[in-house]
């Protein structure tokens, strides 16, 4: 889970890879007015994510053990995906503005989701710190590291799933 940018595909496709689990990539479960909402430059709201956010939960329930991308910004989308799966940990993908600023321009024109929106991913990210089932990865490490470090999380909750 992360703003756009903090590494979630690369780090959830690694994890699956390492895990040997399925991975899914969130941000195809989009609905295709959301998708035409982020191209044209508009911040999805609440509205635009319940349904999704129930529909990747769904696939929590009934794929695991699964890897999954989400944002999951707000703690009451978290809750949403527990509410789904009560198993399921969150490896928190930490990156300063400046940094996804940097990523997220230099693949925008291969990508749903423009530079211009940001700034509204950090205003509307709500960090999981001191919520169970979490493990705070900073995103500028290299890859092989935060695999690491979200393996640490599914060593101490054994039946952790890992949304990352
Ligand atoms: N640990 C890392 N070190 C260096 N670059 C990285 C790292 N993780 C991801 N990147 C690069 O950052 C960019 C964004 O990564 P990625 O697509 O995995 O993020 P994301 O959170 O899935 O983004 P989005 O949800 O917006 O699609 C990519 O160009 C990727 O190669
Ligand atoms: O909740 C959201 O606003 C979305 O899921 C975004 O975070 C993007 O889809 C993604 O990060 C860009 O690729």
């Amino acid at each position: 889970m992360g703003v756009a940018g903090c590494g979630k595909t690369s780090v959830g496709e690694a994890l699956a890879r390492t895990l040997g689990w399925a991975f899914i990539e969130g941000d195809l479960h989009h609905a295709p007015a959301s998708i035409a909402k982020m191209q044209a430059g508009q911040p999805l709201a609440d509205e635009d994510r319940w349904g999704w956010l129930d529909q990747l939960g769904q696939m929590l329930r009934t794929q695991a053990p699964v890897v999954l991308s989400c944002s999951a910004l707000k703690r009451a989308y978290r809750e949403r995906l527990r509410a789904a799966r009560p198993a399921v940990g969150f490896v928190y993908l930490d990156i300063d503005k400046p940094l996804a600023l940097q990523r997220v321009a230099a693949r925008a024109a291969a990508h749903i989701f423009p530079a211009s929106l940001v700034d509204s991913q950090f205003a509307t990210l709500e960090p999981p710190t001191g919520e169970p089932g979490v493990v705070t990865v900073p995103a500028a490490l290299p890859l092989d590291e935060q695999v690491g470090r979200a393996l640490a999380l599914l060593a101490a909750h054994p039946s952790q799933e890992t949304d990352a």
